[in-house]
């Protein structure tokens, strides 16, 4: 942003101009009275995004200075729209009284904050459902060399400065993008030479500087967490230290030096994780639609059962990242497990809930200083509510609610102190000296009947005045320039003007304001013990934020409680519902899904049509299913649903299925629908290539992988090709469970010559001519496509559907084309798999090299010398020599 010079400025501005030069890449907004107020390019910039008035006030550098202003109670509505639109704004505070203002000096300002997109608090710009994460990233300095660059490490730290978690891991370079689609950070620190991907837009403008060297950070994270060593929270490794200190920087700096509450950083490590890619989640839309939709349509969406905010940010935390290890889900299953079987007590644990206030946004507000009075009471009724849930849970509880109980039960006592501490309906502010109710402060009490007593003695005056003068309606009014005045109608003001004691300050046509000294003494001591009363508010009110911050370490626990408790009880409802179970987890390989179905799509399709439920079975034996089907029979449905299962069976929560046995996956792969990638100047067909190489080189026998139609985006005989390729690494060298959709049906005969190769297909009826979709999965193939009909189906017109109804006859019957495209690499595999039984499709067998080899020499013809060299090129040639090399003499 172009900052002109500062020179010539007048005071006010002299200010703004030293502002602006420490937050260049901010709205600064300048505060003025009751409005901020917004100069030069600031100005012009707001009021485009914020479509308001453009005007100026005085002139710098003989040219009128732009300015737009926004008033200071709205100021969170046109916060939340500049940060939707990826500014940053710095706040800048009058820091002194107006009144209390000595000469002429501008007041003193100060920036308390920078509002970014990652260090927000306000509810107003949060979304209560979803975490607001800000990442910082550091790659090792020195990069290796010569090798992959996906290997390098990456250091990561992200904290919600909104709930206070505070997390770290170290990740390869090719697992970023899977730790970013993961946690969808509202702003990300990162050096340029990080690639951001698809996250590029949340980059945090102007930052960072040069990440701290390693020791220095971990002896800053010590410090601001007061203890000896980073070693008291766990094993963090240099980058996630670096990454974690850089964070803590950043806060320091758009909260002007304040510390906000943060739970100890925990290294968390991709271990442990379900690991998916962005392709994946984006195609499985689990917190969010591919057209960007978070409120419905989404896998969140369908099985929300939460009640506070809290739980519904943890339950989208944990679909993010389900768990790798057996103890954990168990732990959770255990968990709702025990609340479905009490159903009694988990309902009146519910309707406690619902009763919560969302505990952890109000306690980052309180440890930010940003707190007003509803901010504490909802700790004090958030602790409350955790109390009473606390002491309805019994003793004998699974692990899992065993250490909640202990957390929501920590603090009975604070609770009900904070809660007592505030008048019932609490005020917004504590400003107007009200909040704190009456009885628990004694001073305060004693000011506040002070000011009341002076107010019952203007009320008495209102009376002496109106006998005295003689004018019965004669009013005591407050203004807000003259202070207390005496109005009457204009038809007494001639009278009352004979009064010398009374003077008149203003004439109205509807009446006349009359001032007096008796009357301004008795304003002066009125504003006195008001501000008495108000200052001894303050106090009490600091204090009450004392007493929150000593035990915001026990808080923050119980906020986690009442979050857990809440996914929980949610889980238990999920299980209540027929055809949702616990699913049985091993450390096997098996995957046997019965009668599952897809949440998502069978709440879209409730109340028009029965969801068709469909068994899956990729156990060893049969870990690779190759489904066929005509377009619109339910194929995407299907493969998206057995990844759904894996990701809530693996988050510890129940699955739409009568039952599932599912051995525990490391990596998901997800490639459904199309994609394509024009922004970045990628095809659908590169898009697509990228994403079937990251699972060739990702994947592994404990991955599932669910792709559609792998190779449609190019040419057919291209496209089967790759298609048949790809199924052969996914069945001899990643020999992972997978689904595999495919409309090329002549893969199916592969059956023949891979094991692992089940094909299915989706049956659809033939009515007519005409096809129905019975969306169920049975053995077999596709006998055809039945392309030509959903065109139809798809209001495509008649004529050309007819047309292309036509064009298929004639080739079927005319065959070449068709034979063409498929005969001449089932024709080569086909003979290759007769000459070497056994041998794997796609290398050439070695027998069949050095049988061709010997029968080209005749050893009638060869000298010794000649027999012994061709028998060391033999030798070669066995070994893995290429035959051009070692025939070649
Ligand atoms: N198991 C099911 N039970 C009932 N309806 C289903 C089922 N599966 C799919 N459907 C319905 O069929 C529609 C099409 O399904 P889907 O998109 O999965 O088909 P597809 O075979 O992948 O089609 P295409 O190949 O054109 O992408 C869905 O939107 C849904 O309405």
């Amino acid at each position: 942003m172009q900052i002109p010079s500062a020179a010539g400025a007048t005071p006010s501005m002299a200010q703004w101009f030293a502002m602006k030069a420490d937050h260049p890449n901010a709205l600064l907004f300048f505060r003025m009275g009751d409005f901020y107020e917004l100069f030069f390019a600031d100005a012009q910039a707001a009021a485009a995004a914020l479509d308001i008035a453009l005007t100026a006030r005085g002139e710098h550098g003989g040219q009128p200075i732009p300015m737009c202003g926004v008033p200071v109670h709205a100021r969170d509505a046109y916060l939340a729209r500049l940060i939707r639109r990826g500014f940053r704004v710095a706040l800048a505070e009058q820091m002194e009284d107006p009144k209390k203002r000595a000469g002429k000096a501008p007041l003193r300002r100060e920036v308390v904050r920078v509002i970014t997109p990652g260090t927000l608090t306000e509810d107003a710009l949060l979304e209560a459902a979803q975490p607001n994460l800000l990442l910082a990233l550091v790659e090792l300095a020195e990069k290796p060399r010569g090798r992959d660059r996906s290997q390098g490490a990456i250091g990561a730290a992200w904290l919600d400065i909104s709930t206070g978690q505070f997390e770290t891991a170290q990740v390869s370079r090719a697992d970023l993008a899977s730790l970013l689609g993961r946690l969808a950070p509202a702003e990300i620190l990162a050096d340029a030479a990080i690639p951001l991907g698809p996250w590029e837009d949340r980059r945090g403008v102007d930052w960072p500087p040069a990440p701290p060297r390693a020791e220095d950070a971990r002896a800053r994270l010590a410090q601001a967490f007061h203890v000896a060593s980073l070693d008291a929270f766990g094993n963090f490794t240099d980058l996630e230290a670096m990454a974690a200190a850089m964070a803590l920087d950043y806060l320091r700096l758009t909260q002007a030096g304040r510390q906000p509450h943060l739970a100890h950083p925990a290294p968390q490590g991709e271990r442990g994780v379900l690991a998916m890619d962005a392709a994946t989640r984006v195609s499985l839309d689990i917190t969010e639609t591919r057209a960007g939709d978070r409120s419905q349509h989404t896998l969140l969406a369908a099985i929300r059962r939460t009640s506070t905010p809290g739980g519904s940010r943890l339950l989208g935390t944990w679909l993010h990242a389900p768990l790798a290890d057996l103890g954990g889900i168990l732990a959770r299953q255990d968990g709702w497990d025990f609340l479905l079987s009490h159903a009694a007590l988990t309902e009146e644990l519910r309707l406690g809930l619902r009763a919560a206030p969302d505990l952890a946004r109000a306690l980052a507000r309180v440890a930010l200083g940003q707190a007003g009075p509803r901010d504490v009471a909802a700790v004090g009724q958030g602790l409350t509510v955790a109390a009473s849930l606390a002491s309805q849970l019994p003793e004998a509880l699974p692990p899992i609610l065993q250490s909640a109980r202990q957390a929501l039960g920590a603090l009975p006592d604070l609770g009900a102190y904070l809660a007592g501490a505030f008048v019932d309906p609490v005020p917004v502010r504590l400003e107007d000296g009200r909040a704190i109710a009456p009885g628990f402060d004694a001073v305060l009490d004693e000011e506040r009947s002070l000011r009341d007593e002076q107010r019952q003695i203007l009320a008495r005056v209102q009376l002496d005045y109106a006998e005295r003068y003689g004018v019965p309606n004669l009013k005591i009014k407050h203004h807000a320039q003259l202070g207390y005045v005496i109005e009457v109608p204009a038809a007494v003001s001639e009278k009352l003007r004979g009064f010398p004691e009374l003077v008149l300050r203003q004439g109205l046509a509807s009446g006349a304001r009359f001032t007096s000294t008796e009357l301004s003494e008795l304003d002066q001591k009125i504003a006195a013990a008001a501000e008495r009363a108000g200052a001894r508010e303050r106090i009490v009110f600091d204090g009450l934020v004392k007493t929150v911050m000593q035990a915001r370490d026990a808080i923050s626990a119980c906020a986690a409680a009442l979050a857990l408790l809440d996914v929980l009880q949610g889980a238990a409802r999920l299980a209540e519902q027929v055809g949702w179970c616990r699913p049985q987890m091993t450390e096997g390989e098996d995957f046997a899904i019965e009668a599952g179905r897809h949440p998502v799509v069978e709440a879209a399709l409730a109340g028009r049509d029965p969801f068709v439920p469909n068994d899956c079975s990729l156990s060893p034996g049969q870990r690779l299913m190759l489904l066929t089907g005509p377009n619109m029979a339910g194929k995407s449905t299907f493969l998206r649903q057995n990844a759904l299962i894996v990701i809530l069976a693996q988050a510890g929560l129940p699955v739409p299925a009568a039952t599932a046995t599912i051995g525990l996956v490391d990596r998901l792969f997800s490639r459904v629908g199309a994609s394509d990638d024009l922004a970045r100047g990628r095809s659908t067909f590169m898009v697509e290539m990228t994403e079937t190489a990251a699972i060739l080189h990702q994947g592994g026998p404990r991955s599932l992988v669910v792709v559609d139609e792998i190779g449609r985006g190019t040419a057919t005989l291209d496209g089967l090709a790759i298609a048949w390729a790809v199924l052969e690494a996914l069945h001899n060298t990643v020999r992972c469970r997978a689904i595999f959709a495919t409309h090329f049906h002549e893969l199916a005969r592969l059956s023949g010559i891979m094991p692992q190769l089940q094909p299915a297909t989706m049956r659809v009826k033939d009515w007519k001519g005409s096809v129905i979709f019975l969306h169920e999965v049975t053995k077999g193939a596709a006998g055809r496509s039945w392309g030509v009909h959903v065109a139809a189906l798809a209001g495509v017109p008649a004529p050309v559907v007819k047309r292309a109804g036509a064009l298929l006859a004639s080739l079927e019957k005319a065959g070449p084309l068709t034979q063409s495209a498929e005969l001449p690499l089932f024709a080569a595999a086909q003979q290759q798999h007769d000459a070497a039984p056994g041998a794997e499709l796609g290398q050439e067998p070695e027998a069949d090299r050095l049988r061709q080899a010997l029968a080209d020499i005749d050893p009638e013809q060869m000298t010794a010398r000649q027999a012994l060299d061709y028998l060391f090129r033999l030798k070669d040639l066995a070994s893995g020599a290429s035959a051009a090399d070692s025939l070649a003499s």
